[in-house]
């Protein structure tokens, strides 16, 4: 097993930076759906940009490389501790070697444990089997689309679908439910796995565990196969769209398990993937350690490199009416209240990023520098220190920003913030506030890490580094940072737009189906 040490970096390092090959293929299938030019279609391109530059630069296809879960089949006597020590420190290279986000941090303390190994992390499901080689699947859930699973206890009452049931037709509805509730948050357009059945926690890993099963996957079950083409159907009609941004892809993908449960209790579980589903497999030789076979891989790989020079020479004619607006900070109110939800907002100059521990501290801290008419992002980086200690931006793309709510407003005002650049939107609080204080809130597209990185030219400086690597606040130097405009100072949202009119198709599927 000298050998397993390797091949645990490399599953590593492959699952951070390359998508596997179904996933791509969803992906590729999504675009092809949207019009050329509108804003769904535009934000996919960006995704698939990134998908190739981060394959391209063996670099992490998004910034949060999350909570690295193995799901590993071993032969009998195959020795699980040693197993274990090898792969935590293969975790430990990929950190270092900025392939994977220092992600591990202590819950009572907050402090970031540098190597992504902590109580509880990395997550090791082993089982054993009677084949000669060891099966070793690695996922990378983010935390943003982590926070967008759900569990329903049925009987119980839904948004839009009334009642559902302990039967077929209430899974369906919580199903449906759990697609409209994640909005654009985990960055659509998304995978769900879905448990039914089990204890609470048995329903949730039941849930996970389909998200291993391939996109094209026919469930052996007639009653969930049935279900998961509705599902697909269905879900797509909703019309949250890329990022939340509206259109025709929201759901690429659903798979549904299920399993006994206690007569009192009767659970269904989603779990929620982003676009940026990162999970592959290796089949290794239990002598050696060495890679035999790579899983998830089969077939033709869509090459986005090849396809965004055809689409550039399909798209040439198609010109988009929508409005550019270079900013350069320190931005004043008045350029702030030009701006309306659809415009493209291009960045140039000095950004800040900012996210939880930040936006607490700041709450009763001063700032470490003057933030008035400045520019936040939330964001928590990959970062690599070189010889010369110089920092370096290895992925940097937006975080999701609603958990901001309750500060986010209170913020701005307090330092003068004029822009906030995030993902998924934000609530009525901060709706509120940029209209009486003059700010915008601009959607970046979550999970284009590799995207935005380009776009950062220079590393200015870092403060509160004592909150870890994704938490400090960086001072970032960037050109040509496009964000769209989708809640603006005139009491605009495109999200509370999205939001209403997702549940109202919702509600067109109360009836019962099954
Ligand atoms: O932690 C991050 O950088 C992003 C997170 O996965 C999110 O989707 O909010
Ligand atoms: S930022 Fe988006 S793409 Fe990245 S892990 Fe979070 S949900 Fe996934």
């Amino acid at each position: 097993m000298e050998k397993f040490k390797d091949s645990m970096y490399e599953l590593i390092v492959e699952t951070s930076t390359n998508l596997p090959y179904d996933v791509r293929h969803a992906v590729k299938a999504a675009k092809a759906k949207e019009n050329a030019g509108t804003r769904a279609a535009l934000s996919l391109s960006t995704i698939t940009e990134n998908i190739q530059m981060a394959d391209d630069k063996i670099s992490p296809i998004c910034q949060d490389t999350g909570m690295p879960t193995f799901e590993i089949k071993v032969p009998v006597g195959v020795n699980q501790i040693k197993m274990k020590k090898a792969i935590k420190e293969a975790i430990e290279q990929a950190t270092k070697d900025g392939k994977l986000r220092p992600n591990s941090v202590d819950s009572l303390t907050g402090a970031n444990s540098g190597n992504n190994i902590g109580e509880g992390t990395p997550v090791f499901h082993f089982e054993q089997w009677e084949e000669d080689y060891i099966d070793v699947r690695l996922i990378l859930k983010g935390g943003g689309c982590e926070n967008k699973n759900i569990q329903y206890s049925l009987p119980c009452e839904l948004d839009g679908l009334g009642r559902a049931g302990r039967d077929l037709d209430g899974i369906r509805k919580c199903i449906m439910h759990s697609v409209y509730q994640a909005q654009g948050q985990g960055c659509s357009a998304g995978f769900i796995g879905v448990g039914i059945g089990g204890d609470r926690s048995a329903s949730y890993l039941l849930a996970k565990e389909q998200l291993f099963r391939t996109v094209d996957d026919v469930n052996p079950n007639e009653d969930l196969r049935k279900l998961e083409d509705y599902v697909m159907e269905n879900a797509n009609t909703l019309g949250i769209g890329t990022m939340g941004f509206g259109g025709e892809a929201t759901l690429l993908g659903c798979k549904v398990g299920v399993m006994h449960r206690l007569p009192a209790s009767f659970f269904v579980s989603v779990a929620y993937n982003c676009w940026a589903f990162r999970r592959l497999g290796v089949k290794v030789n239990a002598e050696t350690g060495e890679i035999n076979e790579w899983l998830y891989k089969d077939g033709e790989k869509v090459d986005f490199g090849a396809l965004a020079e055809e689409e550039a020479a399909a798209t040439a004619e198609v010109t988009s009416d929508v409005r550019e607006v270079v900013l350069q900070a320190p931005i004043t109110e008045e350029q702030i209240r030009e701006l309306k939800v659809g415009d493209v907002v291009i960045i140039n100059g000095m950004m800040h990023t900012g996210r939880d521990a930040i936006h607490h501290h700041l709450m009763d801290h001063d700032a470490p520098i003057d933030l008035n008419g400045q520019v936040i992002y939330h964001c928590g980086p990959v970062m690599l220190k070189d010889d010369q200690g110089e920092w370096h931006v290895k992925a940097a793309g937006p975080t999701t920003s609603i958990r901001e709510e309750p500060y986010q407003g209170d913020i701005m005002k307090k330092f003068g913030i004029r822009a906030v650049i995030g993902k998924g939107g934000m609530g009525p609080k901060t709706l509120k506030a940029l209209q009486e204080h003059g700010g915008v809130y601009l959607n970046a597209i979550g999970g284009a890490a590799q995207y935005y990185a380009d776009c950062i030219k220079k590393v200015q400086g870092v403060d509160l580094m004592e909150f870890g690597i994704p938490e400090a606040m960086w001072h970032l130097e960037v050109e040509g940072f496009a964000a769209i405009v989708t809640m603006d100072s005139h009491g605009n949202s495109l999200h509370a737009d999205v939001d209403k009119s997702s549940l109202e198709k919702l509600s067109q599927f109360a009836e019962r189906v099954f």
